[in-house]
C-alpha cells in the first residue's frame, strides 16, 4: 500500500525498462548522499529500502543492464573530504535485507542457509546467534598493543573518515584494554574471576555508535534552547542515528564531546593471524564474549538461537520490547554462529550471505494528505488532524494522524494534498513527522484553526498561555455530551446515583439523552428497554433523578462543567449573588469582585453564559423541576483576616486545632503547613516545635490563643 508513489511507473508501462533503471539509481544515490554524507535524510527508511528492493529485482531480471556505480553494487556512502581517509584493510559490508517483515522471514533465511550448505531435512538445525540491529553508524576501532590508534566510519565500505578525536569522547570505548597485552607492560588485570585471552597486536574492532533516547532528548531539548535564544546554526536531530551520525563526523572535538554516544561491538575487522599471536575462535558467539572480557560493551540482548523456530521466537521477543529498550532499533540481525560455515558460505558483491538483517514494520512511511479536519474531543479540545490516504504503519493501516494544534500543524506547515511522512511507534497515536516540500502541488491553502466548533458551531476560544482552542458549548456540544452529562451526575454536582459510565454512553449512542433536560424526561420503558437494565434499576435511576432535582446553587453550578469552575468557586459565586440569574447575567468586572475569581475564571464564565445554547440548558433543567433555594445575595461576611497566613502549632489551651482553624478561615484568613517568610503569624501553643523555632529565626509575630482571640474579637467589634 503505497499511496504516495515518487514516481509511478508509468500506466501503459511503456517506460523502458533502462529509463526506470536511471530513475531508482538518480533517487536512490541522491537520498544514500542526503542519508550518509549530510546526515540529513528526508525519506523514510523503508521508503529508501523499497526503492532499493525495487531496483535490486530489475536488475536481477536483467543483469545486462547493471552497472557498476548502481547504489546495489556499492555500500554506504562516501566519505567527507575534510576527514582525512582510512582504507579498510578488510572492507566494512552491509548486511542483506529481509523483505519479508513478518516473522515467516526469519523462516526464508533459515531455508535458504539450509539450502545453500546442501542440509536436508534429517540434518541438525543450523546453530546462530541473534542479535539486535542497533539504529546508529557502524564504526571499526584498531587497537594497536591494545591501544586505540584509530576510529574509522565505513565510508563506501572500502574508504572511510579518520573520526578518532571524536570518538576517543566516548567513554564507553577503551582506550586501552584491560587484558594483559603480551609484549607492552600493559599491566591492567582482567575482572576478578576472569580470564581473557591475551590480546593480539593488531586488533579491529567493530561496531555501532548510537545515541541513547534519553542522550538524545536531552540534546534535542538544549538544542531547542539555544535556538529560542537565538542561537545561530543549530539545529535539532530528526531521530538518534541521524544526531550520532552528525556528531560523529563534527569537525570540532570539543563539540562532538558535549554529545553523549554509545557503542556496541558485535564483529572484529583485521586481527593478527594465529601464527602471530591472533585468536582463533570457533563461533561468532565465543567472539563476542571475547570482547567482552576485553572491556568493550556488548549487548545483554545479544543470545544465540537453534534453527528457524528459535530465531522466530527472537524476532518476536525482541519486537515487544523495542518501544521500551533506551535505544533505538529497526529490527534484528541473524548470522551464522559458526566461523567455519560462514568461511564456507562466503560473500556477494557487498553483503555476506551468512547473515542477514530482519527488519521490524517500519514505523514511518509516506503517504498522502487527502484533508484537515478539526475533531473535538470529550471535553471540548479542537484537535487537527490529517485524512491520510491509507498507509501501513507500526503494525496497523493508518488513515488519520494528529497535528495536536495549530501551532504544530502551522509549525510543520502541513497542507491538503501533501506528501508527509507520517509515524506511528508503539500505542503512541500516529503524527505527522514532517512534510516533503518538493513534492508539494501548487500552493494549496495555509491551515487555519476554525474560530466556531465545527461540531456545535458555539465560539471556540484559546485562552492565552494554551495551546489548544476549545469549544465553549459544553452543555450543548455533541461531542461533549457524555463528559457533561457524567460530570453533571456526579456526587459532588447533582449527584445522580446509579449513572455511569457505561449508562451514559448507552443512552447517547442511542439518541435517547442529547443534553441535561433529557435525563429528566426519561421514562420506564425507553430504561427497561436498555441492555442489562432490568425492571428494578430502572426504576432506582428514575427515583435518583428525581432526588437530584432538590440541589444547591453550588452543586448545580458546578455542575454545568464551566471551565475553571470548581467547587470552591462555585460556592464563592453562589454565595457572593445567590440566584443563578444574576450570576448569567454578571459583567466580567462584577465576576472579578467575587474572592475566588480572576480574570481568566471571569472570562471562561462569561463566554459560557454568552453561549444561547448553555442558558437555554440551564432554563430547561429549571423547567423540569431542578431548583434549589435562593435567596438575595448573601451578607458579606466581614473578612478581617483576608491576605493573613497563620500557622498553628502546639496545643492551645481550649482550642482544637479545627476549630482554630474554622476561625481563621471564617475571617478571611489562610492556614497554612509550614512556616516561610510569607506566613503572617504562628499561633502557638504547649509543646510547640520546630514550627516556633523558624517562627523565631524569620521574625515572624508569634500568638498564643488570647492573641488570636484578640485578633478576631477586636476586627469583629
Ligand atoms: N532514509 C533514507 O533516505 C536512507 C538513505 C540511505 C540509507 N538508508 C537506510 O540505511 C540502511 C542502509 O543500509 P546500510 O548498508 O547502511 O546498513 P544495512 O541496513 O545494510 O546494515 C548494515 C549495518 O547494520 C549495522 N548493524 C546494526 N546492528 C548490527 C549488528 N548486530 N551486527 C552487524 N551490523 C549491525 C551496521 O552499522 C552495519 O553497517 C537502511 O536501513 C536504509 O533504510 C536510508
Ligand atoms: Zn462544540
Amino acid at each position: 500500500m503505497h499511496t504516495a508513489d515518487l514516481f509511478a511507473p508509468s500506466p501503459d508501462d511503456a517506460q523502458p525498462i533502462a529509463q526506470r533503471l536511471t530513475k531508482l539509481r538518480q533517487t536512490l544515490h541522491h537520498h544514500a548522499y542526503l542519508y550518509y554524507v549530510l546526515d540529513a535524510p528526508s525519506l523514510p527508511d523503508a521508503e529508501y529500502d523499497r526503492l532499493f528492493q525495487e531496483l535490486q529485482a530489475l536488475e536481477a531480471r536483467h543483469p545486462e543492464l547493471v552497472t557498476t556505480d548502481s547504489p546495489t553494487q556499492r555500500v554506504g556512502g562516501r566519505a567527507l573530504d575534510q576527514f582525512a581517509q582510512v582504507r579498510h584493510a578488510l572492507p566494512m559490508l552491509s548486511i542483506r535485507t529481509e523483505t519479508d517483515t513478518t516473522p515467516a522471514g526469519a523462516e526464508s533465511f533459515d531455508a535458504r542457509i539450509r539450502r545453500e550448505l546442501s542440509l536436508t531435512e534429517s540434518d541438525p538445525p543450523v546453530q546462530y546467534v541473534a542479535e539486535p540491529k542497533f539504529d546508529g553508524l557502524a564504526m571499526s576501532l584498531r587497537y594497536e598493543h591494545g591501544v586505540l590508534v584509530q576510529a574509522a566510519t565505513r565510508g563506501d565500505g572500502e574508504t572511510g573518515e579518520d573520526v578518532t578525536q571524536n570518538i576517543r569522547t566516548i567513554g564507553q570505548i577503551p582506550l586501552r584494554l584491560i587484558a594483559p597485552t603480551p609484549g607492552t607492560g600493559v599491566s591492567s588485570l582482567p575482572p576478578e574471576g576472569e580470564t581473557c585471552p591475551p590480546v593480539p597486536a593488531m586488533l579491529e574492532v567493530r561496531g555501532e555508535v548510537y545515541m541513547r533516547r534519553d542522550d538524545f532528548d536531552a540534546l534535542n531539548e538544549r538544542q531547542r534552547q539555544k535556538i529560542a535564544a537565538g542561537a545561530k546554526g543549530e539545529k535539532t536531530f530528526v531521530n538518534p542515528r541521524n544526531a550520532a551520525a552528525g556528531a560523529v563526523r563534527q569537525l570540532d572535538p570539543a563539540i562532538a564531546a558535549q554529545r553523549p554516544l554509545s557503542f556496541f561491538a558485535y564483529g572484529l575487522g583485521e586481527v593478527s593471524p594465529p601464527d602471530a599471536g591472533g585468536p582463533v575462535f570457533a563461533t561468532h558467539f565465543d567472539l563476542l564474549q571475547t570482547l567482552k572480557s576485553w572491556g568493550f560493551p556488548v549487548s545483554a540482548l545479544v543470545q544465540q538461537a537453534q534453527g528457524a523456530t528459535e530465531l522466530v521466537a527472537y524476532y518476536n521477543a525482541i519486537a515487544r520490547q523495542r518501544d521500551s529498550l533506551g535505544f533505538d532499533i529497526d529490527g534484528v540481525v541473524y548470522k551464522v554462529n559458526s566461523l567455519a560455515l560462514q568461511r564456507q558460505l562466503g560473500f556477494v558483491t557487498r553483503e555476506p550471505r551468512w547473515a542477514v538483517a530482519h527488519k521490524f514494520p517500519a514505523q514511518e512511511m509516506l503517504t498522502t494528505v487527502l484533508a484537515i479536519d478539526v475533531q473535538v474531543g470529550r471535553t471540548g479540545k479542537l484537535t487537527p488532524v490529517a485524512k491520510l490516504a491509507p498507509v501501513f504503519v507500526g503494525g496497523v493501516t493508518v488513515t488519520n494522524a494528529t497535528l495536536h494544534n495549530e501551532d504544530e500543524a502551522r509549525r510543520k506547515d502541513v497542507r491538503v494534498g501533501d506528501t508527509v511522512i507520517v509515524r506511528r511507534a508503539g500505542d503512541v497515536i500516529p503524527e505527522v513527522v514532517s512534510v516533503l516540500l518538493d513534492k508539494r502541488v501548487g500552493e494549496p491553502e495555509v491551515f487555519t484553526m476554525p474560530r466556531t466548533c465545527p461540531v456545535c458551531d458555539s465560539a471556540a476560544v484559546r485562552e492565552e498561555g494554551e495551546a489548544d482552542y476549545r469549544c465553549t458549548g459544553g452543555l450543548f456540544c455533541r461531542a461533549q455530551r457524555k463528559e457533561a452529562i457524567l460530570h453533571f451526575a456526579q456526587r459532588r454536582a447533582v449527584e445522580v446515583q446509579g449513572l455511569g459510565e457505561k449508562l451514559v454512553d448507552q443512552l447517547v449512542d442511542a439518541s435517547i439523552t442529547h443534553t441535561l433536560p433529557d435525563l429528566y424526561r426519561l421514562g420506564l420503558t425507553a430504561l427497561a428497554n436498555l441492555d442489562r437494565m432490568a425492571d428494578k434499576s430502572a426504576q432506582n435511576l428514575l427515583e435518583a433523578l428525581e432526588k437530584s432535582k432538590q440541589t444547591t446553587l453550588p452543586r448545580f453550578l458546578f455542575g454545568l462543567g464551566i471551565r475553571h469552575v470548581g467547587e470552591a468557586t462555585a460556592k464563592e459565586l453562589a454565595r457572593h449573588f445567590g440566584q443563578l440569574d444574576a450570576i448569567m447575567d454578571a459583567t466580567e468586572e462584577q465576576l472579578l469582585e467575587v474572592a475566588d475569581v480572576g480574570p481568566i475564571v471571569a472570562k471562561s464564565l462569561r463566554t459560557f453564559f454568552d453561549q444561547p445554547h448553555n442558558r437555554e440548558v440551564a432554563e430547561q433543567l429549571r423547567a423540569c423541576g431542578v431548583s434549589w433555594p435562593e435567596g438575595p445575595p448573601a451578607e458579606r461576611v466581614p473578612t478581617p483576616l483576608s491576605g493573613k497566613t497563620f500557622v498553628l502549632t502546639g496545643t492551645l489551651p481550649t482550642l482544637a486545632r479545627e476549630d482554630a482553624k474554622a476561625l481563621i478561615e471564617a475571617a478571611g484568613g489562610k492556614v497554612a503547613g509550614s512556616v516561610s517568610k510569607k506566613t503572617s503569624y504562628v499561633v502557638a501553643g504547649t509543646e510547640a516545635g520546630s514550627k516556633l523555632d523558624k517562627a523565631l529565626e524569620l521574625g515572624v509575630p508569634v500568638l498564643d490563643e488570647a492573641g488570636l482571640r484578640a485578633l478576631l474579637d477586636v476586627e469583629f467589634h
